[in-house]
């Protein structure tokens, strides 16, 4: 029974434990990845690509990933269902965003949602991970194309981090951050996918945001 009681505690306050949110255009490769994560970091394999099918409420990944558990919330992205994104906005310690980089027409609809979601206040801080995704495509663009195309994104990440850092100096609070990566990815093949996760993992031992357990 005691045990028990201390399984149960440690389950719902450990502090090594951090939600993720998966967001990207429909058709981007969320789901895909999401799967590939469940294959490579769970004793469970990941559905096939052939039996994903448009994501249309929430799917969930729980992975225990060296001394930290990774929970991720893979929301679909069709147009009218952006709309829920941000209701999951205070409770996750950092966002992965998902580029199809063969998906030319739709580059600056992608952009332009992710402007969106970085430029909510109940996500400053938290880090970005952009996965450029289907670079087996031959169609693809390069990750230096994406680049420029996300500019815009990129600077603004950067500028508020200046603009943070100078505040910080005269209220003397501490300095925030909001970290970027940029990341090729071959979803179906879990291709980048490693490179990804342990960048983001590092930066959540570093600095991850507190969140309220009430919140949940
Ligand atoms: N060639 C290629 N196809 C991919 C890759 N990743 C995903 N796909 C394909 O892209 C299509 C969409 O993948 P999903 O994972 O369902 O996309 P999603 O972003 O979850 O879409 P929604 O749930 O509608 O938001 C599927 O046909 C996948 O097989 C990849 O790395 N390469
Ligand atoms: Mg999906």
């Amino acid at each position: 029974m005691y045990s028990l009681f201390v399984g149960l505690w440690k389950y719902l306050f450990s502090k090594n434990e951090y939600f993720i949110l998966i967001l990207g255009l429909d058709n981007s490769g969320k789901t895909t990845l999401l799967e590939q994560i469940k294959t490579k970091y769970t004793k469970i394999p990941g559905l096939p690509p052939h039996k994903i099918v448009p994501t249309v409420g929430l799917n969930i990944a729980r992975t225990q990933f060296q001394d930290i558990k990774l929970i991720y919330w893979d929301l679909g992205g069709q147009t009218q269902l952006r709309t829920i994104w941000n209701k999951f906005f205070s409770d996750v310690h950092a966002i992965i965003y998902v580029v199809d980089s063969s998906d030319k027409e739709r580059f600056n609809e992608s952009k332009d949602e992710l402007e969106i979601v970085i430029n909510d206040s109940k996500l400053k801080d938290v880090p970005l991970l952009l996965f450029f995704n289907k670079q087996d495509l031959p169609d693809s663009e390069t990750i230096e194309y994406l680049s420029s195309v996300f500019k815009s994104v990129i600077q603004s990440c950067q500028l508020s981090n200046s603009t943070d850092q100078l505040s910080s100096l005269s209220s003397s609070s501490p300095i925030t951050t909001r970290n970027v990566q940029l990341q090729p990815l071959i979803a179906c093949k879990g291709e980048g996918l490693e490179q990804g996760i342990n960048w983001l993992s590092d930066c959540l031992r570093k600095n991850a945001r507190t969140i309220e357990k009430s919140d949940f």
